[in-house]
């Protein structure tokens, strides 16, 4: 029964990947897309309830009008039946209605929601560029897919639990009164009216608190998070008070954010009270007259005595739903401002798929200054031809991994083109680019997984052996061997900690390098591939290395020149621009920017201040 609930909507179901909408009702609209048949069938189920409750008030009413025009022996005589039929409908149909709505609201509706927001979020940040991340505190990102999620399903919930529920409820109680008496019906909906104004006037002041809230809280997480992650760093560099400074500002400015909503929490229950006082004294008053008058009955006048009671009752929660929706709707803006963001680099629609046949490199005329006007890569024009293995060498910022992320299209280019094999990268599709292109990167990020998993991310359908054989190749397999993790996973099983902390550098490296062995892409791209590397380790994967060039065009970023000086050319590089170009020997003997950097290399290091 549950699972029929729930499965009524699969949230992972496949959709097309567009920016989501920025603003909140057509974000809110794409999400109740998928849930719209089931949505109408909720507010149907949801007017059924709401009118069984408020007739039970008036039935009860009835009862006591029964009772007083009855003799005590008499009852079950005269209005038997009606009894009976009355205690079994509240016995069978009523739970059966009740279940049936809070099975739509809670099965189909909030087991689902959340996770269709958050996979559909997610899925739309892993498409961002890595520029967009490298602008967002991770910790920040995460706190807000995950509370979109909630916001949207709990908002969702409430606003059918609640206040579709007590619309009806009071639409409902005002048509039974109105049947008593029209003149009950006014202080009814005269409350309403009133009731509703001082709702919108806090709830608005509450969406402003609540962003303000929320957005104070992503800032918490976002700086713990950062500290958690940076752990060395901090302990190393910081003093005493730098970080807890820095994390105290923000969890200072959370509690006066958190205090203005209390505040207003404070001032509503206040206001709601003296609203509530009038409607139980503007109700009772007409109700005790026109029973003085004759025109109604004690069983009515005890009805609208109940209902009053109850509404007073229920208009806390009305209010305290109301509050929630509008903090919700505080929450998912704020998470919109990261998440309803267009991607910056793009596939076309129908972008055809790169097709790498020499694997001949092109840069023409690309520049990129990361938006600012200067810095980054001047007019760089270079052509590699098919198979060739260049060395990419140049001081700290010159500009060598700009120009392999451009290759790879983790940005686009400001102005120029690069060509691969004739297509233009910028119009293939991002996957199929970066399929062809093996890379290992300075910094040897590892996912927190198994080093199976990380390996096996090289070619996911690779079987055992051949992942074995790349470890092995990658001189990564004795070490691997010898791995146990905390849990007691050992080996190719052992897990690695979040960025791979749990192993060194070196090893990190080398399982890296086993991952583009297992790729086996026709372009290779090693950016400062073995600088982890101790030199015995760094000898032995040279010839692994050597090995994996074969038959590809590489381009290798290296600091240390002993390690590049073999390769067929070497191209240096200066403030973003290519100043020399050409063999080991040739640039040796022009005696120009290269040869002083070679000349100047002390225990084969290239110094941040070489010229
Ligand atoms: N994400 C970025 N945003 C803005 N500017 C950047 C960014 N990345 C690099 N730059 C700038 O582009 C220039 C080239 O940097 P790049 O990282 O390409 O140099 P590099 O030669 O690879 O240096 P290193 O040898 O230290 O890795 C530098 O001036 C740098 O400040």
């Amino acid at each position: 029964m549950f699972k029929k609930f729930e499965n009524l909507i699969d949230p992972f179901a496949f959709f097309e990947d567009a920016t989501p909408p920025a603003t909140l009702w057509a974000y809110l609209k794409s999400h109740y897309h998928p849930f719209r048949k089931w949505l109408a069938v909720l507010a149907i189920s949801g007017i059924i309830v709401a009118l069984v409750e408020t007739g039970l008030i008036f039935y009860s009413g009835r009862v006591i009008d029964l009772l007083g025009a009855t003799e005590p022996g008499g009852l079950m005589a005269r209005h038997g039946a009606e009894l009976i039929v009355a205690a079994v409908f509240i016995m069978t149909l009523r739970p059966v209605m009740i279940a049936l709505n809070h099975l739509l609201l809670e099965q189909m509706l909030a087991s689902n929601m959340q996770e269709q927001v958050r996979w559909r979020a997610h899925k739309h940040l892993l498409g961002q560029s890595t520029g967009y991340f490298q602008n967002e505190f991770a910790g920040r990102l995460s706190n807000r897919v995950m509370q979109l999620g909630e916001a949207v399903e709990d908002g969702t919930y409430m606003a059918f639990e609640g206040v579709w529920y007590s619309l009806t409820y009071v639409l409902g109680a005002a048509v039974i009164l109105a049947g008593v008496h029209p003149i009950l019906a006014v202080p009814l909906l005269l409350w309403a009216l009133i009731f509703a104004l001082y709702v919108r006037y806090i709830a608005r002041r509450v969406a402003v608190a609540s962003e303000k809230w929320s957005d104070a809280r992503s800032t918490v997480t976002a700086r713990v998070v950062d500290a958690y992650s940076n752990i060395e760093t901090i302990k190393l560099f910081a003093d005493e008070g730098t970080e807890e400074r820095y994390v105290l500002s923000a969890m200072r400015r959370l509690r006066l954010r958190f205090q203005r909503f209390l505040r207003l929490m404070t001032e509503l229950s206040f206001g709601l009270n003296i609203i509530n006082g009038v409607l139980i004294v503007g109700m009772l008053t007409p109700a005790i007259w026109l029973w003085s008058d004759g025109a109604i009955s004690v069983g009515e006048v005890s009805a609208a005595i109940a209902l009053t009671i109850r509404l007073n009752g229920m208009s806390g929660w009305i209010m305290w739903v109301v509050i929630r929706l509008f903090e919700h709707a505080g929450v998912i803006r704020e998470g919109l401002r990261s998440v309803a963001v267009p991607h910056d680099v793009v596939d076309q629609p129908d972008a055809p798929t790169l097709k790498v046949d020499a694997a001949k490199i092109e840069f023409r005329g690309v520049t990129h200054h990361y938006g600012r006007g200067r810095g980054g890569l001047n007019g760089i024009d270079l052509t590699i031809s098919p198979g060739q293995k260049v060395g990419l060498v140049g001081r700290s910022g010159a500009g060598k991994s700009s120009l392999v992320n451009l290759l790879l299209r983790m940005r686009d280019a400001e102005a120029g083109q690069i060509l691969i094999d004739e297509q233009d990268v910028a119009t293939v599709r991002q996957t199929s680019l970066r399929q062809a292109i093996g890379m290992v990167s300075q910094d040897s990020a590892l996912l927190h997984r198994s080093i199976r998993a990380n390996i096996l991310y090289g070619r996911a359908q690779a079987d055992e052996a051949a992942m074995v054989a790349a470890a092995k190749q990658a001189e990564a397999h004795a070490f691997i061997m010898d791995l146990r993790d905390a849990e007691g996973r050992a080996g190719y099983d052992a897990q690695v900690g979040e960025r791979g902390v749990k192993l060194s550098g070196g090893q990190r490296q080398r399982v890296s390098l086993a991952r583009v062995i297992l790729k086996d892409a026709p372009i290779l791209v090693l950016d400062e591939a073995t600088s982890a590397l101790d030199s015995e380790v760094e000898a032995a994967i040279q010839d692994t290395l050597f090995d994996l060039m074969k038959g590809k065009t590489v381009i290798a970023i290296a600091h240390r020149l002993s390690t590049i000086a073999q390769m067929d050319r070497i191209v240096v590089m200066d403030a973003g621009r290519i100043v020399e170009d050409g063999t080991h020997d040739v640039l040796l003997a022009r005696d120009g920017v290269y040869a002083a950097l070679w000349a100047r290399q002390s225990g084969g290091f290239l110094g941040e201040n070489a010229e």
